[in-house]
């Protein structure tokens, strides 16, 4: 199919309340949304960069301007488009993965939809509905932590994810463990704030039985994840590490992890996700689906990944309700702690034009 342009819109999302990481306290979700245009009809997608490069290199400005100023004009020059071709044509430009997968994630919503074809059925879905967990945020008190946790306990979702970071981590985990018991599936997220000098603090998590600890050092210290790890019980998961089924290999052959978190923006889209599933269920890793405080078009593709069959762990692919008072689409709602697998064309699901609107900053549209 050929692309006839792409409109980039600039939303502006306000959170229910304030999410706490050791990178920062975000409350409100600013993000890029991609809408590719093509004669047989348009497709999503949604960039999950952040407002400044703290979770990555990438942020909004430099997305929009490398999607501007070079990915979205190298594939209107490519003539017939698949969404399989947009890695290939965009292969030339280093980096700018989270970029380079909206811009993916869009030509395949259209692809799709043209097809009537779910992104659920293109991956290789064989589940209807996907077990959700949730992150939750660094708190100001353990009272404070305490009450949210059993909020979202009592709303159904089935594993619990601690932001943690040095002054935050064993009295936290082990009040929410005194408090709930054992049988919670409980994770803690430390978005790099440690480093293998930390070993002996972070070896004292052990006896809490947690499923993982994920991406305790700096994202390119594989090496140090993989002598942290014979130092620590715990099952070391990486995130931020993980740009890519090649780098997901190395590391799962360093014994850097044990357990992956596949987010499609930072690997560089759904495909590479799909083969980032492949290579580890390859080597036996789980893995589960991140999140990055996705509107509901990243939310329904999440979804759709996190129900192939690698995905074993319950992922952050929370209700709309857990961040956003009102999505830009249908909001997704937890059900016994479960999200249910969109089966319309594409990603099933479209924004709400006058949400959309509400919550948009700006629009640029490039192409004939
Ligand atoms: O459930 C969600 O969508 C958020 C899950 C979550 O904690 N995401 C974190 C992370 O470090 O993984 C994040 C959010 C936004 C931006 C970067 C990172």
């Amino acid at each position: 199919m050929k692309l006839s342009g792409v409109e980039l819109r600039r939303v502006r999302m306000p959170l229910v309340a304030p999410f706490r990481t050791s990178f920062g306290t975000q409350a409100e979700r600013e993000l890029l949304l991609v809408r590719a245009v093509t004669p047989a009809g348009e497709g999503w997608g949604e960039c999950v960069a952040m407002e400044a490069p703290l979770y990555s290199s990438e942020y909004n400005d430099a997305a929009e301007h490398v999607l501007r100023n070079h990915l979205i004009p190298a594939l209107l020059a490519a003539g017939d488009l698949t969404a399989y071709k947009v890695t290939p044509l965009l292969a030339k430009f280093k980096g700018h993965r989270m970029a380079k997968a909206a811009l993916e994630m869009a030509v395949l919503d259209a692809e799709l939809r043209a097809h009537d074809r779910s992104f659920a059925a293109e991956l290789g879905s064989t589940r209807d509905s996907v077990a959700c967990g949730v992150s939750v945020g660094i708190m100001d008190s353990i009272p404070q932590l305490l009450d949210v946790v059993g909020g979202y306990l009592d709303e159904g979702y089935v594993r619990i994810k601690l932001k943690i970071e040095p002054g935050w981590d064993v009295e936290p985990v082990r009040q929410v463990r005194e408090r709930f018991g054992d049988d919670v599936l409980l994770q803690v997220d430390a978005n790099t704030a440690y480093t293998l000098g930390d070993a002996p603090l972070l070896s004292r998590l052990d006896p809490f039985d947690l499923l993982l600890i994920e991406q305790p050092l700096e994202e390119e210290d594989v090496l140090g994840h993989a002598e942290l790890a014979k130092r620590i019980r715990t099952p070391i998961c990486l995130d931020e590490s993980i740009v890519s089924a090649r780098a997901a290999a190395d590391a799962i052959k360093l014994g850097a992890c044990q357990i992956v978190n596949i987010k499609p923006g930072r690997v560089g889209g759904y495909l590479e996700a799909r083969r980032v599933h492949d290579v580890c269920a390859a080597h036996g890793v789980a893995v589960w689906c991140g999140g990055m405080i996705e509107t509901g078009l990243g939310r329904a593709a999440n979804v759709a990944l996190a129900s192939l069959p690698g995905f074993t762990l319950p992922g952050d692919t929370s209700a709309s309700g857990r961040f956003y008072r009102t999505d830009i689409t249908e909001p997704f709602v937890l059900d016994a702690g479960h999200l249910p697998v969109p089966t319309g064309p594409g990603l099933g699901v479209t924004p709400i034009p006058d949400l959309l609107d509400e919550v948009t900053t700006e629009k640029a549209w490039i192409g004939s």
